[in-house]
């Protein structure tokens, strides 16, 4: 099957889908070549990956076919009703779209003007490939960030129906943000969708009329919230019960929450690392295992919703006071480290930087600024913890000197660290954050990423001493080495040779 092959088949089917139009009875065997071509399609284009030298463009041409779908609009019950009788049992039972072209018949996607100040002429993120809203696609990826594949064996396994349709009601954001400035500024905010919190609200007209799917990617809610340690905070007298952030005795916090899915604007993303647009595509196809070829083949789409984790804001105290430059911000930006975090891992200083952190925000919430803590589901240093784990066990089965801590990390993962914090402070654009007070924070990357956006921090605040584990002084002597920030004694190697940590028999009970 070579490329004239596939282009001849692929005219005949344009053809046969004009014809089709009016004689529906041409639809089976339309769609038994279509699954053909395909077919025959996919196996070259695996067979072209397998070659050594890199695929050139035309190897990418995949023939396809764009469902053609009922008329979108519902004239009447009756008439809803039989559509809905049509509808296949799933949109993906008869025809595989494998991709999809710019300009090919039936692809109409709706409007997106990243950047632009009015939501309803910015238009809305939308991704579904449900039914009535495969063609309408301005994204490409899937909600959920990483549960996208949750939900798609939901549907496999027939969990979920196919045409189940959310229902939005008494779930709207629990408090007013913005809007800000920073909101139509598209080189301020690249990796979330500034309206995520209202989509479904700001574009009922499409989800109602036009039988569009459109989900938010952004929630917002108020708890409260309880950490052991914080009891100790108020025993101590550094926290005071307030009774409208600090609860009572126990250190129980009124807390304003917002989860945050990412979206990406691709040329804004890839200008933040300084490389072009046609790159980060396709290294995001190549190294997807090539789950997304409309990266490649859809340059007109320009948003990606990638399957990650996203990131969870703790807000103390009012959350209008975020964006008012007369009050003073604490804050700390933590990237996930399930093993300290949660399960109290004495290896590094995660959780008691974070507790640290919550202490405070609330404290600077409770003398009349506001206090933040954002947590990123970055784990490990977004190289994950089957990565983490090895490079403990390197460091404990060698002799865990913090000399070679960063080295340990780079030996198995070719990189020290896979944060990359480029993308971190769009939150903080979207919080209205302008300038930050004290930032709960030694990481060098955190501090040079924030401050390249335009927001400059006045006070950096290290993890107080008594804090920091035992067994984590090699880590934290390390980063203080490496340059993070410090208000005490930054090493030199010979010193940093000496600072060693739990060696593996200790560990090995
Ligand atoms: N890969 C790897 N990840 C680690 C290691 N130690 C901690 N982490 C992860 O690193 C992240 C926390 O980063 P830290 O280096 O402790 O601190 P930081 O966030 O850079 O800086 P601070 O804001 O000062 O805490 C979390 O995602 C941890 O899971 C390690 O040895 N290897
Ligand atoms: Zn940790």
């Amino acid at each position: 099957m070579n490329e004239d092959t596939i282009s001849l088949l692929t005219q005949i089917l344009s053809k046969l889908e004009t014809i089709e139009k009016e004689n529906k009875a041409l639809a089976s065997t339309v769609d038994l070549i279509t699954g053909r071509v395909n077919a025959l399609a996919g196996v070259k284009a695996v067979r072209d990956a397998a070659k050594t030298t890199p695929a050139p463009p035309k190897t990418h041409t995949v023939a396809v076919r764009t469902v053609t779908e009922p008329e979108a609009h519902p004239a009447s019950p009756t008439e809803e009703a039989s559509k809905e009788a049509q509808r296949p049992a799933t949109p993906a039972t008869s025809r595989i779209i494998l991709t999809t072209y710019p300009g090919q018949s039936g692809i109409d996607p709706i409007i997106m003007n990243w950047g632009e100040k009015d939501p309803v002429k910015r238009g809305p993120v939308v991704v579904s490939r449900a039914f009535g809203t495969v063609r309408r696609r301005n994204a490409i990826g899937a909600h959920g960030g990483s549960y996208s594949i949750y939900h798609a064996l939901a549907m496999a396994i027939k969990e979920i129906k196919v045409d189940h349709r959310p229902d939005f009601t008494n779930t709207e954001p629990a408090v007013n943000i913005g809007p800000f400035p920073q909101w139509s500024d598209p080189k301020k905010i690249v990796a979330m969708d500034p309206f995520g919190h209202l989509a479904p609200w700001l574009y009922k007209d499409y989800i109602d009329k036009e039988n569009v799917e459109i989900r938010p990617t952004i929630a917002i809610t108020k708890a409260h919230m309880r950490l052991p340690e914080l009891e100790n905070s108020v025993k101590e007298g550094r926290l005071k019960v307030d009774g409208k952030i600090c609860l009572n005795e126990f250190g129980e916090l009124a807390v304003t929450k917002f989860a945050v899915e990412p979206v990406w604007y691709l040329p804004g993303v890839a200008e933040r690392f300084g490389i072009d647009e046609g790159t980060l595509r396709r290294s995001l196809f190549e190294h997807t295992g090539g789950s997304f070829p409309e990266l490649i083949t859809r340059g007109d789409i320009k948003l990606f919703m990638p399957p990650i984790g996203g990131l969870t804001v703790y807000c103390f105290g009012d959350v209008s006071k975020l964006s008012d430059p007369n009050v003073r911000l604490a804050l700390r930006v933590h990237d996930e480290c399930n093993g300290s975090d949660v399960f109290g891992s004495d290896i590094c200083t995660c959780r008691p930087y974070l507790i640290f952190g919550v202490e405070e925000a609330v404290k600077e919430a409770q003398n009349g600024g506001s206090g933040v803590v954002i947590y990123f589901r970055k784990e490990g240093r977004a190289l994950g913890e089957v990565t983490k784990y090895l490079v403990y066990n390197a460091r404990k089965r060698g002799v865990d000197r913090a000399s070679e801590y960063f080295k340990r990390t780079e030996n198995i993962a070719g990189v020290k660290d896979m944060r990359f914090q480029a993308l971190m402070p769009d939150i903080l654009h979207w919080l209205g954050i302008t300038k930050i007070d004290r930032m709960l924070s030694m990481s060098n990357m955190k501090h040079d990423a924030i401050v390249e956006q335009g927001i400059p921090i006045l006070e950096r605040v290290p993890i107080p001493d008594e804090m920091i584990p035992a067994d984590s002084r090699v880590e934290i002597d390390a980063k203080i080495h490496a340059g993070y920030f410090t208000t005490g004694k930054t090493m030199s190697m010979d010193e940093l040779a000496n600072v060693k940590g739990r060696g593996w028999d200790d560990v090995d009970h």
